[in-house]
């Protein structure tokens, strides 16, 4: 594992793509049997769709996981109808599918304002009820992230993430030698020998600004967040976009995507990734490979090369760094590996959600160990 980090930032936490949540709905104000008045009714739970929000900020905003609405009040002389007790709402981002502990479908956020009830109010007590409330509905409720593949291509424009997507499945993308050749996501098959398969998105080139929707930004970030893992790929030569942008390393373009990925929403570089630096076939590649390595492992003497508003506040881990060709073929059965063995990991502690939960604070508590896993450094150029 490599650390991007300068020594004074700190550790991103997880990356939350489930969230399991108690609700209840308000119990039902009583009713006044004396003027036969009707209490009000409980009020209700909802899940509500809202663009800025992760599952991350739910976790953090409510440590107890517990949203029970108001109370209905009592009917009363004054008020013989009580009134209806408080809504409560969860906001969530949107793609979310929220289920009920037996795993039915509740309801789904697609889009901003999209709501859910997921648990009700109790009536007021009444003459039908002999004037007594009933309790609200209890339930336990779980927010699962749509997602769109298990990996994500995350790479500035020409970076090489169709032709790699192509390289490592049958995928057939669009690639050619101008930025933004992809402009919605396009899902390869990577094939294992045991047969099992992993789904690759090949998300659109983001650039510099993309957090503020610059370039499609914002349609392009919101892939990034569906997936289960991310692929960063860079350029071993680093990139220009454009002759008036200035040119960026590979290093430096590693630190503006993951603060691209904070400044779009802070807990999507706490996703475990995989830095793949391509185009090794290319004359100086080893050098250049070289100096990335040394860059990524002692970042804060490098921190100088970008404005300070353009690093990332918090370091991010690695799993692998893997140098390949996506055009010669090099590294990429390395490569498969690598991908195979951070999905495993990650499955291996998702089998149901108690478990999951459990493991993934568990996770939160050990430290990652400052290892470094390269690939093969010859190249065959065959
Ligand atoms: N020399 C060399 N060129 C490569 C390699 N991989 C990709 N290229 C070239 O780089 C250019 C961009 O490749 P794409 O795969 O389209 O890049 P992309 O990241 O998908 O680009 P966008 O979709 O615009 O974001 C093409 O001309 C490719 O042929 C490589 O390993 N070596
Ligand atoms: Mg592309």
């Amino acid at each position: 594992m490599v650390w991007i980090s300068r020594m004074c930032w700190r550790k991103y936490g997880n990356f939350v793509d489930n969230l399991r949540l108690y609700v209840r709905g308000g119990s039902g104000g009583m009713g006044l049997p004396r003027l036969g008045g009707q209490g009000g009714k409980g009020g209700d739970v909802w899940v509500v769709a809202q663009k800025e929000m992760t599952l991350k900020r739910v976790k953090d905003k409510y440590p107890q996981k517990r949203f029970i609405a108001g109370v209905g009040t009592n009917s009363s002389v004054r008020a013989l109808r009580g009134q209806k007790g408080e809504d409560q709402e969860v906001l969530a981002p949107p793609g979310i599918t929220v289920t009920n502990d037996d795993g039915m479908v509740l309801g789904k956020l697609n889009t901003e304002g999209d709501r859910v009830l997921v648990a009700r109010g109790g009536q007021g007590g009444s003459y039908h009820s002999e004037f007594l409330p009933s309790k609200g509905q209890t339930r336990q409720i779980r927010l699962d992230l749509k997602l769109i593949a298990d990996l994500g291509l995350v790479g500035f424009p020409n970076a090489g993430k169709s032709s790699l997507l192509t390289a490592l499945s049958h995928a057939k993308p669009q690639i050619a030698s101008y930025a933004f050749t992809t402009l919605r996501p396009e899902i390869g098959k990577v094939m294992y020998e045991d047969h099992k398969q992993i789904s690759v998105a090949d998300l659109p080139g983001l650039i510099e600004g993309a957090h503020m929707n610059r370039g499609m930004g914002h349609q392009f970030l919101k892939h990034v967040e569906r997936t289960r893992q991310l692929l960063f790929v860079v350029d071993v030569c680093g990139f220009q976009l454009a002759s008036k942008t200035p040119f960026r390393s590979a290093f430096e373009a590693v630190q503006l995507l993951i603060k691209e990925l904070e400044l779009y929403k802070e807990d999507l570089p706490c996703k475990p990734a995989v830095l793949v630096v391509n185009k090794m076939d290319l004359p100086d590649a080893e050098d250049k490979l070289a100096e990335l390595q040394e860059q990524l492992l002692n970042p804060h003497e490098f921190s100088h090369l970008l404005p300070d508003d353009m690093l990332p506040k918090n370091n991010m881990v690695f799993r692998h760094v893997v140098p390949i060709s996506a055009a010669t073929g090099f590294g990429i059965a390395h490569l498969k590996t690598c991908i195979r063995q951070s999905l495993d990991k990650d499955a291996s502690m998702a089998t149901d959600s108690l478990h999951r939960d459990r493991l993934q604070a568990l996770r939160g508590a050990v430290p990652a160990k400052n290892t470094l896993t390269w690939g093969p450094h010859r190249l065959s150029l065959s």
